[in-house]
């Protein structure tokens, strides 16, 4: 697909156990670069802030619970304006590119990065990159001004379009040298951000004054080290109007059961917000956590309880629950996008079926059940108040560190402040709900559905995942089969 890499991690040490696991910067690969003074030291909007630029030391704890014997962890560089860039306004041609599938708030994140780069730092030439990565060869360019997105927050998808596959590395870096393009802002998942590295480590070994800065976007919320990514609590919102669609049919009829299947590739955080936020579910379903259909303990137990009880039920699941369940019954082959991404079967559709089969052949009782599958209903709208704003603080986060100088790194709020984090950070593993976690456990105690764990099950894995005391700060994994330890909110 790419180059091939091997990335050296910067790491800075200092007193009482202080590590910065640092960014690359422009000015480590090419020598006596000159610096300028920021221009928003003369801005007026900004000549009120006390202390408007950043402290070149200041930087952000990954870890912000600790004992008094365990280690500090790892720091990060904090995000924000340097007093010193490495860029002249006129000098710069930006290019913007949206690489994956959509999320709301991608057009804010663009219309952003233009404003910020225009108001703050006077940049004209904007180039917005049609397609994905395939456009910085096949495609063609739109010119990004204030004006040209000064609406775009307000609809959903992304105005330049997006794509999978075609990542030819070499390509793509002759292009941005071709067209003297010095800083690339790059808004995608994590196959997005891994093609951003394979871009910057080309950009580098060329030596060219290109800073490469990345913006994760993914509604799975499956990217480790920031908090929550942009675009998650509308689709958690979004998906509220399924459930309670769900939840009027359900209620309306003998025996009704709603199904909602909502988006969650590998990582079930929206269907587990959905839930807690709902009230209404009865069972929320998840790629983290196995569950079984038939037997003591299992799904339809579990159903025909509720059913007995309440008369309506209400399951939401992840489209990534149950995946191995689905291909042992029906002998799928696997099927990848052109990104490389496993293909999924439709678990909704397999089990509205496998509950229909269950509950009106074998149990003989009246059941109703509609599927609801909003899935790409909630990650099509744009971007709520909130993602919004944080929209704001992404794009001007990652404007001020490419002329800062940095390069080869992405963005995002760590522990509440924004950090500056290296690319192989949030690609070397991803964000998965824990199911041993506090949170998992809320949603099992507000859902009451059985946890689909036997008591073994439980003690192994506290055995084998958990540190000794709860930490969570993500350390708890060092690959991409061992989920992270992140809870949203605690
Ligand atoms: N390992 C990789 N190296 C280089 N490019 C990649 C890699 N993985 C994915 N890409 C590219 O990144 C883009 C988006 O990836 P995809 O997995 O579809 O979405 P997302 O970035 O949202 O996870 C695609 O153009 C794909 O070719
Ligand atoms: O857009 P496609 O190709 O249909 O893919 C759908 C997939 O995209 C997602 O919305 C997000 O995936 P990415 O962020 O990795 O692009 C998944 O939840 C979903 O499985
Ligand atoms: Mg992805």
């Amino acid at each position: 697909m790419g180059l091939s890499t091997k990335y050296e991690p910067k790491i800075v040490t200092g007193d009482a156990g202080y590590v910065l696991e640092d960014v690359p910067h422009l000015s480590d690969y090419i020598s006596n670069l000159p610096t300028y003074p920021n221009p928003l030291q003369d801005n007026p909007a900004y000549s009120v802030v006390k202390q408007y630029f950043v402290n070149v030391d200041d930087t952000v704890a990954q870890k912000i619970v600790v004992h008094k014997t365990s280690p500090r962890g790892i720091h990060l560089r904090r995000a924000g304006p340097r007093q010193k860039v490495y860029f002249e306004s006129d000098e710069v041609h930006a290019c913007i590119v949206t690489c994956g599938g959509l999320c709301p708030g991608l057009n804010t994140v663009i219309r952003e990065i233009v404003c910020g780069l225009n108001y703050m730092y006077g940049v004209k030439r904007i180039l917005g990159i049609e397609g994905g990565y395939k456009g910085f060869y096949a495609r063609n360019t739109i010119p990004l001004t204030p004006k040209v997105v000064n609406d775009i927050h307000k609809r959903g998808g992304t105005i330049l379009g997006t794509s999978r596959g075609g990542h030819d590395t070499s390509k793509i870096v002759d292009s941005i040298q071709d067209r003297g393009i010095n800083q690339v802002y790059i808004i995608g998942g994590d196959g997005t951000q891994k093609g951003a590295s394979v871009i910057y480590e080309e950009i580098k070994r060329r030596g060219l004054k290109v800073a490469v800065a990345g913006i994760p976007k993914t509604i799975d919320n499956d990217i480790p080290v920031i908090d929550k990514s942009f675009g998650f609590d509308t689709a958690v919102e979004e998906a509220q109007r399924a459930i309670n669609a769900a939840h009027v049919e359900a209620e309306s009829v003998e025996n009704g059961i709603g199904v909602v299947k909502l988006m969650g590739r590998y990582s079930g955080f929206i269907a587990m917000y959905a839930t807690l936020a709902s009230r209404d579910v009865d069972c929320c379903l998840i790629p983290e956590s196995p569950f079984y259909l038939e037997g003591p303990g299992g799904l339809f137990e579990y159903m025909e309880k509720r059913l007995k009880e309440n008369g309506h039920m209400i399951i939401v699941m992840a489209e990534g629950a149950g995946q191995e369940l689905l291909s042992e019954s029906m002998h799928t082959m696997d099927q990848q996008d052109a990104s490389g991404n496993k293909l999924l079967q439709d678990v909704g559709l397999w089990i509205s079926e496998s509950i229909k089969d269950h509950f009106t052949k074998k149990r003989k009782m009246i059941i109703n059940l509609k599927y609801i599958d909003p899935t790409y209903m909630i990650r099509a709208v744009p971007g709520n108040a909130s993602d919004n704003v944080y929209c704001t603080l992404l794009a001007h986060s990652v404007v001020h560190g490419a002329f800062a100088g940095y390069t080869g790194f992405t963005v995002g709020p760590v522990n509440g402040r924004h950090a500056y984090i290296p690319f192989h950070r949030v690609t070397e593993k991803q964000n998965k709900v824990v199911i041993t976690d506090r949170m998992w456990a809320r949603l099992l105690s507000s859902t009451n559905q059985p946890s689909f764990l036997k008591p073994k099950d439980i003690t192994v894995s506290k055995r084998e995942k958990e540190p000794p005391t709860q930490l969570l700060d993500g350390e708890n994994c060092t690959d991409d089969r061992k989920p992270v330890s992140k809870e949203l909110v605690t």
